[in-house]
């Protein structure tokens, strides 16, 4: 059976969402976030072995939340001050697995169907990304000069962001070495020359950012629930 195993960022504050706490813990339909998120791989058989990267604030908590209860949790490490650095600490504690995800824990919709196609084309190009085209006409401002951009050729990224492991390893070691930021881990390959194909996915899959996310995510729950899809 095809495997890999996954990263899973819970190490953020939830600055935008402002709960007076991280947004992992808030509960919707009775379970917390990150509870949601992690149960989606713990179902996937594809999935073998899940890291979770955690605020140091937060380690006693957490421990006591997810320790027990997902069987396939192997670690829970401490993240870093930017998203990119609590990946880093993902990857320094993970096995050198063929294939490796990167999930945030803020999208707990992901579906086993996008999960396995992220897995086929990981092994075909070497990354993967799920992602939707955009929607509105998007405009880039700079200097005080808009510029519509051509909506044909972009998409909105999402995670999981699925790589093999030596170029998650050597994307994050380049960008550690040279100080590179960036907003999602793919971003990373392209300082290497490589790209990740693109694997349409749902517009369910929305990263729980803001207060109006917890109602739309409780929505969604009702809708699983009831198997209306
Ligand atoms: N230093 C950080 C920052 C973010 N994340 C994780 O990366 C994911 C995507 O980040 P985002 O939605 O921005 O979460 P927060 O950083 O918590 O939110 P905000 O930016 O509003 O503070 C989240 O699952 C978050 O927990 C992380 O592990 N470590
Ligand atoms: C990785 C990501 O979810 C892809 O859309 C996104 O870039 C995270 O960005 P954020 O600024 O941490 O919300």
């Amino acid at each position: 059976m095809p495997d890999y195993q996954v990263i899973v960022l819970a190490a953020g504050q939830g600055r935008r969402m402002n709960a007076g706490k991280n947004k992992q813990l808030i509960e919707i339909g009775g379970q917390t976030l990150i509870e949601h998120t992690l149960q989606v791989f713990e179902n996937d058989d594809w999935c073998d072995s899940i890291y979770v990267v955690i605020h140091p604030n937060e380690q006693k908590l957490m421990g006591d939340l997810i320790g027990k209860q997902f069987s396939k949790v192997k670690k829970i490490v401490n993240g870093g001050d930017e998203r990119q650095d609590s990946v880093r600490e993902g990857l320094l504690s993970l096995e050198q697995k063929l294939v490796t995800f990167v999930h945030d824990g803020a999208r707990p919709f992901v579906t086993e169907d996008e999960l396995h196609e992220l897995y086929e084309q990981t092994i075909k190009h070497g990354a993967a990304f799920l992602g939707v085209p955009v929607t509105d006409t998007i405009k880039q401002i700079k200097d005080g000069k808009v510029q519509t951009l051509n909506r044909s050729e972009l998409v909105a990224a999402q995670t999981p962001q699925a790589f093999t492991y030596d170029w998650l390893k050597k994307a994050h070691d380049y960008a550690y070495e040279h100080k590179i930021y960036a907003t999602d881990d793919v971003a990373l390959l392209e300082y290497l020359g490589h790209s990740p194909a693109f694997v349409h996915g749902k517009l369910s899959n929305f990263k729980i950012t803001n207060p109006e996310d917890i109602q739309k995510a409780e929505n969604m729950l009702k809708i699983n629930r009831l198997d209306y899809k």
